[in-house]
């Protein structure tokens, strides 16, 4: 069998056409999704109810055929199984209970323990291994230690991360304490993902954007490069996607310097850029913006061939910039494809 269209692009081999898959391809935009989603009752018992999980995991891959599927699991999972209470306000978005002192960071859950909370997400990939189309990459995945301290601190989402820049300047030791705790409970969450079947794994930065100068090498950078290189030890050739999301120049060798395969592009920078800069690194993926899974019509053609032209002479897996919004049309999802895929 010739090996699937992502594992060789992940290994540098330019494709003649990118394969493709979309951040959030399960989800709210999608009517089967919804229908799911209200069978399981709320988010959380849809990601802890492998049968129904695994479910809305294949949805977007029978409708579309996308090349990868993504675990349908949250990054804040792995928090919760820490201790922290985690709970979602409909139409707001997660809560979670705050990890602020050196006496809560000691007081978290010993991370061994993280498996009896998350035992269900490794019985969603085991599924997934069985039932995906052979062709179909299976991606597992888990927060980067910044981007998940910056939920337990604030016990939200935040625009400018002010509570876990703000602990950072305070109390640097219970900060560190913090992410080195998640640093290493991520490592045990992907590794029994892999166990359970993930092909590839992907670490999900979404504020990195916010880290800068040195905070960026020793918060973005270093704890990736600290979670990849134990995986490795355990997994030997397991391909890493890295997404350090509106990293900016921080884009410049961080694939290199974290030991990823690829690097996932967001929207604060062109394809051109990124094709420049970042692709002779290795692998990239992305960065269509999701505003055109909205909108639609001769834009999202346009915008879709520039993509796919701006990364044509390197290796590149092809995805949005940023998650597929609730309000997307799947029509627009279906003409994306058919652009890339040249029908
Ligand atoms: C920051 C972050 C979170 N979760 C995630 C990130 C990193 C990527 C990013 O920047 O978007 C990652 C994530 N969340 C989800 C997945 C599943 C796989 C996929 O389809 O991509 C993945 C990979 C499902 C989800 N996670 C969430 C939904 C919507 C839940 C619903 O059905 O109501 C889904 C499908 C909820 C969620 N989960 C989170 C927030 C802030 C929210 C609320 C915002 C929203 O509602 O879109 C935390």
């Amino acid at each position: 069998m010739t090996e699937k269209t992502i594992l060789r692009a992940l290994k540098g081999e330019i494709l003649p056409t990118p394969p493709i898959w979309m951040m959030r391809q399960a989800g709210r935009y999608l009517p089967e999704y919804r229908a799911t989603r209200a069978q399981a009752g709320d988010f959380l018992s849809l990601c802890y109810t492998p049968d129904l999980a695994a479910e809305v995991t294949l949805q977007p891959i029978r409708r579309y055929g996308f090349d990868a599927a993504i675990l349908f699991a949250d990054i804040l999972l792995l928090p919760q199984a820490l201790g922290p209470k985690l709970w979602f306000v409909e139409g707001e978005g997660p809560r979670m209970e705050t990890t602020t002192t050196m006496a809560q960071v000691q007081a978290l859950r010993p991370i061994g323990a993280i498996h009896d909370t998350l035992s269900p997400v490794y019985e969603t990939v085991k599924i997934l291994s069985r039932e995906l189309p052979k062709e179909t990459t299976l991606i597992g995945f888990a927060g980067a230690p910044w981007t998940v301290a910056t939920y337990m601190i604030a016990g939200r989402g935040s625009k400018d991360q002010g509570a876990a820049h703000a602990l950072k300047a305070a109390d640097r030791e219970t900060f560190v304490a913090l992410i080195d705790i998640i640093t290493e409970a991520t490592v045990l969450y992907l590794s029994e993902q892999v166990k359970a079947g993930a092909e590839v794994v992907k670490l999900f930065d979404s504020w990195a954007g916010s880290l800068k100068g040195e905070d960026f090498t020793d918060f973005a950078l270093k704890p990736a490069a600290r979670i990849i290189a134990a995986l490795r030890e355990l997994h030997p050739g397991l391909p890493v996607i890295a997404f350090p999301r509106e990293a900016g120049e921080g884009y410049i060798g961080f694939g290199k310097a974290v030991g990823a395969d690829c690097v996932a592009i967001d929207n604060s920078v062109t394809p051109e850029w990124a094709a420049e800069h970042v692709q002779p690194g290795g692998c990239v993926q992305g960065n269509l913006s999701p505003v055109h899974m909205v909108t639609g019509g001769e834009d999202l053609v346009r915008e879709t061939r520039r993509v796919v032209d701006a990364f044509r002479k390197g290796p590149h897996i092809f995805n949005l910039g940023h998650g597929i919004t609730p309000d997307a049309d799947p029509a627009n999802v279906q003409l994306m494809i058919d652009t890339v895929r040249g029908a």
